[in-house]
């Protein structure tokens, strides 16, 4: 874990006065670190029978890809909406500023699926609730969560549904 969190770049004050962003570019740049997050994903999941990978976008879009990769399974987008070109169902939630509104298209997931929800970090959490019923509404066997990064302090886990299994390589 040690080499993961040295190539994660700290960046004040990014996008306002007072955050320290966890930027993961540095990370997935270096060849071994994106090999180590595949591996190490992929570890927590070998085992369950995992059928797709939901990546949120648009972060979520690079480790889902990876840990869907690995176990076999295939990958589906959760997006902004007016991006998914075919019939979808959205949900909304709260922003710091306003509502936001995610989307996936209404044939990606089946009651035969077991899913893995993924996004890069963890921080309040909103955009995984949001995304959690989104999946949920769909049927599928079994839904995991999974982050690359927990920034505990925003507490995310309070707003996640008690009875899905969360998981994070890396907490700060
Ligand atoms: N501090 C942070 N670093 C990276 N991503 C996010 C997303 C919310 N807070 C963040």
């Amino acid at each position: 874990m040690e080499y993961l969190k040295q190539r994660i770049r700290d960046v004040y004050d990014f996008p306002k006065k007072g955050i320290v962003f966890k930027d993961l570019t540095t990370l997935f740049k270096d060849p071994r670190g994106l090999h180590i997050i595949g591996w190490d994903l992929s570890q927590l999941y070998r085992d369950k029978g995992v059928t797709k990978v939901v990546g949120i976008e648009s972060r979520g879009f690079i480790g889902g890809s990876i840990l869907a990769f690995e176990l076999g399974a295939g990958f589906v987008p959760v997006r902004k909406p007016g991006k998914l070109p075919a019939d979808t169902i959205q949900a909304s939630y709260d922003k710091e500023y306003g509502k936001d509104v995610i989307e996936i298209h209404r044939d990606a997931i089946t009651p035969d699926d077991i899913v893995v929800l993924h996004d890069d970090v963890l921080a309040t959490g909103g955009t995984m609730a949001a995304a959690y019923e989104l999946v949920k509404s769909m049927n599928p066997k079994k839904i995991y969560i999974n982050f690359i990064i927990e920034l505990s302090a925003l507490n995310g886990r309070a707003v996640l549904p008690a009875d899905a299994e969360v998981t994070s390589l890396i907490t700060y």
